[in-house]
């Protein structure tokens, strides 16, 4: 689907609900396959999460995740310690690009049977379940957390747990720490200090509820449609908390450069766009702590003209896309002046945004979901706009209940 938004003015008021994190479900689902006593409520209904549980719940031999990411590299770990099942891990073309060396070698010292099916380094997967007999292990830190989380949520299964030592710089910290915490919530002790993650074994887990909270990169392209509204604009999001799990939740501090104000009250945070940014600010942030925000900052930068500088952005490359290729060319069109690098991006102020340009999305949700903002701005052309489903469904229509205008081509 082509969607094209015309020039839009959000109501002065507005509210939002928004899914369950896809992050927090797709660890709680791995859990739940685990322990069955284990609830949960506010699941996402995401694809990606979707395609989790239809894995978890599947008896065939070949599984295909399509482009969730989390799902491919948690997936892997499940399958490697689930003693006697053989399948097949894969996914679309993009996850055939996306690597899985690391967590695969770690996998394999702790006793794992993976093979590669094409190409070495990279999905599909055969995986055959064994009982997996070791307990330390030592990976690169600096890829991708997602290969750690996905060792940290089998860890409390094997015998004597799981002693991890990361090597090199370690990325997408809070997301690992988010696995960390839930396992803390079901009971599994575990400690991280420095670099080196320790997980003691369990074999049963009490009954427990686990609500999980809306998604805090979802919420992103809120903060970026208030902060190019004008003073005064508020929109409510639904459920929220201040002791979030989520490292997205930065945004409350972010978007205040921006002039966003963030009120929490009870479930909600209340969005405000409070003052007018100055056009000489410059914004500055390192993003390894919060990558899938990245697309969202840019762009809100972008809109309101803004300086703006972004480091730690290395995992970029290997996600949907390579989102720093995808923001470069499809800023650029909008009349930006961009340079990226293989971890950074800069982007120099601007004074205006082209009319009518179509946005390329890539099979990346987040290209979609970022760009739409600007139909603040101008008129704009988002295509394959369904790509969203990745982990916000309902995001167009969330955008149309706020009062963006749109035309389906
Ligand atoms: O563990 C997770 O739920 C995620 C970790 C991050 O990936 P990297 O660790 O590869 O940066 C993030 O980008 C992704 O959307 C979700
Ligand atoms: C990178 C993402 O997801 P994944 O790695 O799970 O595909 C994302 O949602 O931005």
């Amino acid at each position: 689907m082509t969607l094209h938004i015309q020039k839009s003015t959000i109501k002065s008021i507005s509210e939002v609900k928004i899914t369950g994190s896809k992050s927090e479900a797709n660890r709680l689902l791995i859990l739940q396959a685990l322990y069955p006593q284990l609830q949960i409520e506010n699941v996402s209904n995401s694809d990606d999460s979707q395609l989790m549980l239809n894995a978890l719940t599947s008896s065939e031999a070949v599984i295909d995740i399509h482009h969730a990411g989390t799902a491919m590299r948690f997936l892997t770990a499940y399958f490697s310690s689930k003693e006697g099942r053989e399948v097949v891990l894969t996914g679309s073309k993009r996850m055939k690009e996306r690597p899985i060396g690391v967590l695969v070698e770690a996998l394999r010292q702790l006793g794992a049977n993976i093979e590669y099916i094409e190409n070495e380094g990279f999905p599909p997967l055969r995986i055959k379940g064994q009982r997996l007999t070791k307990t330390k292990v030592t990976l690169k830190a600096n890829v991708s957390s997602q290969y750690i989380s996905a060792l940290l949520l089998i860890a409390q299964t094997l015998e004597n747990g799981l002693e991890l030592t990361l090597d090199g710089k370690i990325t997408s910290v809070p997301y690992i720490k988010m696995t960390l915490s839930l396992l803390d919530e079901i009971g599994v002790a575990n400690s991280f200090k420095g670099n080196s993650i320790t997980v003691k074994p369990i074999s049963e887990i009490k009954s427990k509820t686990i609500v999980v909270e809306s998604d805090w990169s979802s919420a992103s392209y809120f903060y970026s449609i208030v902060a190019l509204s004008n003073v005064g604009t508020k929109i409510t999001l639904s459920s929220y908390k201040k002791d979030s799990l989520q490292g997205d939740s930065v945004l409350a501090d972010i978007y205040k450069l921006f002039g966003v104000r963030t009120t929490f009250k009870k479930n909600t945070i209340v969005l405000e766009k409070s003052s007018i940014v100055n056009n000489q600010t410059s914004i500055n942030l390192d993003l390894s702590n919060a990558p899938d925000i990245a697309q969202t900052i840019a762009v809100t930068s972008f809109g309101l003209g803004l300086k703006c500088q972004l480091t730690g952005l290395h995992t970029l490359k290997i996600k949907e896309t390579d989102r720093l290729e995808a923001l470069k060319t499809e800023l650029t069109k909008l009349g930006a002046k961009i340079e990226v690098t293989n971890d950074t991006l800069t982007l120099y102020s601007s004074t205006s945004v082209i009319d009518d340009v179509q946005i390329e999305t890539y099979n990346d949700h987040r290209m979609a979901m970022a760009f739409a903002p600007l139909a603040l701005k101008t008129s704009i052309t988002i295509k394959d706009a369904d790509v969203v489903s990745k982990s916000y469904p309902d995001f167009w229509l969330d955008l149309e209940q706020i009062g963006f205008n749109f035309d389906k081509a």
